[in-house]
């Protein structure tokens, strides 16, 4: 098309495509390229976009229809697009405008492909014109048939931006402009489909909101008026939350339950479960904790002042205490959990003091104390809670306790580790470890609160008699401290400085009205009590100030007053009693009560067919421990002196007491012991005590608890022991007034035992079975 010498108007914020009738307001510039138009170029003039100072390639020729004023009274004018045209060179005149070449764009006819764009563009534009709702708009654009022109209402599109109109403008050839179009066109749809359906969720949501508030204030009369009340009680519970001091999830989640607690109503048993829950979730001290106090030494002195001796343990727990604190400090606990200090496993006999050493710790670190029986548990859900689907379900004892304490870093006991069952019911045990893990143990899980507890600041210590039945995942989590038993002297210092006291105080009597002698509690130590710790000491004590109470004070206790008091002794040594007789020896062992001093007991049967029958609940290890020892004696027969007709009688061997399961190998030497002095018909000396796993060639071979037993063997009044040579260093824990008081024979071969434990004199009479 012929190229056109038109005034031109540049405007800054429109961009005009051909077919628009639209009134501009007129300035200086404006004006001046209206004029031009009127006077000198038969009304026409190029419009054409400057966006942030860049000038379009190209403008539509647009005519002028009117000159006016617009409705706010400044000069205006009303145009009309038609083609577009390329700009070219600028010119001179005439008039005060701007004046360019312009080549209008000329369109070839439409190809089949560009009516198939037109028709597809078509319907996206209605699409867009129906979310609003648009029908005029619609009918008038479906009227449109020339696929540039269709392509040019895009002009009146809001939804384009002001440059994308321009890149409109500038691309002349209709099928590219289409599918510009197009893809602009669809990516609004999808854009405003989308927040189309937020904006109805949020509406949708406010709305609900509102019913809801005003059901429930409807129904909050309707109560009223049925006279059922307790509106107050559920409203209770919403202020209730909201004010308590809640994780947000928390907050939450208990929200959502006084939503159900309002719509349940009153009558309905669900309301009942709801307000419990309700009640444990408010009852949890969700943000209460306690400050630690983290001075070692004011640990010591807290430790010493609470407990006698036990100088190692306490070492222990300081050092423990020490190393917590200093993670804390450097921030370790919470960097990926694992490792993060294992928890303490306090072992050792009853009446040792490990619950009270539990007690002290929290003490030390001024933190609240919890214990949680473990004894007999056997179901996963006494640990982590029942469902709360579950009819009287209730939070498990992990939860309870956190309760109790009132602080989410509480020192947690777990007593008794040792003796958590399982069975159908799950594995507790397992339910365990996830309490004890740091890595887990953050987002602990009870069934029944069905929330995450936070127990990564919990500190636990668990307490066990024995380790053999503490699973192994459990005890590996754990750094085990062992407490074994405390000597004769012990037991009486810890009476005089804790245990009197304290008894004195429950019988309210005082330190002035009665003195209780040292022989006195050295009599009860040794001949009322038989056990490694103080628990039937402090029993027997409260016993005798009950008593006391009774006659005139002040009064002295002396050891001859005990008969009356308490009685008359209970353990008086037994060992030379038992051992009369060829075929018995003393044992030393170590049960969940500590160690102990066990009689082993073999006797000839009549009959000639040899064999060996043995009794008293033993394990399997035990019984291969006597024919580990028959089969000896029988090998060595020539050499110790023993004649075959003995070995041809049958034999029983019996360990006492029979209804205490027993095993382990240690008894080897004592079995083997018995059966010699059995066959030599020599008694075992009264005095001497004996543990040692033997092998078929009469090696002693090591074995454990030297400590206890050589406590037990003490108490039990002997004075000689035989240990093996490989448990020599093992001496060293052992306290030294019970080295004093006792001789030990280290031996590597049961023969040294043989040779020396025996009567050296034989009571002349050879025992044959009966
Ligand atoms: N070394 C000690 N110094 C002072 N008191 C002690 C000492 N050892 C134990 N006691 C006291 O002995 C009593 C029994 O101790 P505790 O109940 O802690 O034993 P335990 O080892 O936890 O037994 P269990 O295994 O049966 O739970 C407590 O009153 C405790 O204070």
């Amino acid at each position: 098309m012929a190229s056109k010498r038109l005034p031109v108007l540049f405007l800054d914020d429109i961009v005009l495509l051909p077919g628009m009738v639209v009134q501009i307001e007129l300035d200086e510039a404006a004006q001046a390229a209206v004029d031009a138009a009127r006077t000198s170029s038969g009304s026409e003039l190029l419009i054409a976009p400057r966006l942030e100072d860049r000038y379009a390639s190209h403008g539509v020729v647009a005519s002028v229809r009117q000159v006016g004023k617009s409705r706010g009274g400044s000069p205006a004018a009303m145009l009309r697009t038609a083609v577009r045209a390329k700009i070219g060179s600028g010119v001179t005149g005439p008039g005060a405008a701007l004046w360019v070449e312009a080549e209008p764009v000329a369109v070839d006819a439409p190809t089949a492909h560009v009516r198939e764009l037109a028709a597809e563009y078509k319907q996206l534009v209605v699409s867009v014109l129906q979310r609003r709702e648009a029908w005029q708009v619609i009918d008038s654009v479906s009227a449109i048939d020339d696929p540039g022109d269709l392509a040019d209402t895009a002009g009146w599109a809001p939804y384009l931006a002001n440059d994308r109109k321009r890149e409109l403008l500038e691309t002349p050839d209709v099928e590219a402009r289409l599918r510009l179009l197009i893809d602009w066109t669809r990516d609004f749809l999808a854009e405003s489909e989308v927040s189309d359906k937020i904006e109805t969720d949020v509406r949708e949501s406010v709305e609900k909101r509102n019913r809801e508030y005003l059901l429930r204030e409807q129904l909050k009369a309707i109560r009223k008026e049925l006279g059922e009340g307790d509106a107050a009680g559920t409203d209770d519970y919403r202020t209730r939350v909201e004010a308590a001091e809640l994780p947000d999830a928390v907050r939450e989640a208990a929200l959502r339950e006084v939503d159900k607690l309002e719509k349940a109503g009153d009558q309905n048993p669900e309301a009942g479960w709801i307000r419990t829950w309700l009640d444990t979730v408010l009852d949890l001290p969700w943000a209460a904790r306690t400050t630690d106090n983290t001075d070692l030494e004011a640990a010591r002195a807290v430790l010493d002042a609470d407990h006698h001796g036990l100088a190692e343990v306490k070492e222990r727990i300081v050092e423990y205490l020490g190393v917590r604190a200093r993670r804390e400090e450097r921030g370790l606990t919470t960097v990926g959990g694992r490792g993060s200090g294992a928890v303490i496993l306090l072992a050792g006999p009853p009446g040792v003091g490990k619950t009270s050493l539990g007690e002290s710790v929290a003490r030390t670190l001024g933190r609240k104390f919890v214990r949680v029986a473990l004894g007999g548990v056997r179901d996963e859900a006494e640990i982590r809670g029942h469902r709360r689907t579950y009819v009287g379900a209730l939070p498990g004892r992990i939860v309870r306790a956190i309760k109790e304490a009132g602080s989410m870093n509480p020192v947690v006991l777990l007593d008794e580790v040792d003796k958590v069952g399982s069975d159908y019911r799950g594995d507790p045990a397992a339910a365990l470890l996830e309490v004890l893990d740091p890595a887990q143990n953050h987002t602990f899980r009870d069934h029944y609160l069905d929330l995450d507890l936070d127990l990564s600041d919990v500190l636990f210590i668990a307490t066990a008699n024995v380790l053999d039945t503490i699973p192994q995942a459990l005890f590996d989590r754990m750094e085990l401290i062992s407490i074994d038993g405390y000597t004769e002297n012990d037991k009486v210092a810890i009476a005089r400085d804790f245990l009197l006291p304290r008894q004195l105080e429950r019988a309210a009597l005082s330190a002035d009205e009665v003195t209780v002698t040292e022989e006195a509690l050295r009599e009860v130590a040794a001949n009322y009590t038989r056990e490694a710790g103080v628990r039937s000491f402090e029993r027997l004590l409260a016993k005798a100030f009950r008593k006391v109470a009774l006659r005139e004070l002040p009064a002295t206790v002396g050891a001859d007053d005990l008969k009356d008091l308490i009685g008359r002794p209970r353990f008086m040594p037994e060992s030379s009693e038992r051992t009369a007789v060829p075929g018995v020896a003393t044992g030393l062992a170590v049960t969940g009560m500590g160690g102990d001093v066990l009689y082993i007991e073999a006797s000839l049967l009549p009959g000639d067919k040899g064999g060996l029958s043995v009794t008293g609940q033993l394990g399997d290890v035990m019984k291969e421990s006597a024919q580990i020892a028959l089969s000896y004696v029988r090998a060595h027969a020539d050499e110790l002196g023993i004649s075959p007709e003995q070995l041809d009688h049958p034999i029983h061997l019996h360990v006492p007491a029979g209804a205490v399961p027993k095993d382990g190998p240690s008894a080897g030497v004592t079995m083997t012991t018995a059966l010699v002095s059995l066959l030599l018909g020599r008694n075992v000396r009264a005095e001497v005590g004996m543990t040692g796993e033997v092998s078929l060639t009469g090696r002693v071979l090591p074995i454990g608890g030297v400590k206890q037993k050589l406590l037990a063997a003490q108490r039990a009044g002997l004075t000689e022991v035989y240990l093996p040579q490989r448990n020599e260093p093992d001496l060293d824990d052992v306290p030294t007034d019970v080295l004093a008081a006792l001789t030990v024979h280290i031996v590597s071969d049961v023969r040294e035992i043989l040779a020396s434990a025996l009567e050296s004199v034989s009571p002349g009479v050879v025992t044959t079975a009966a």
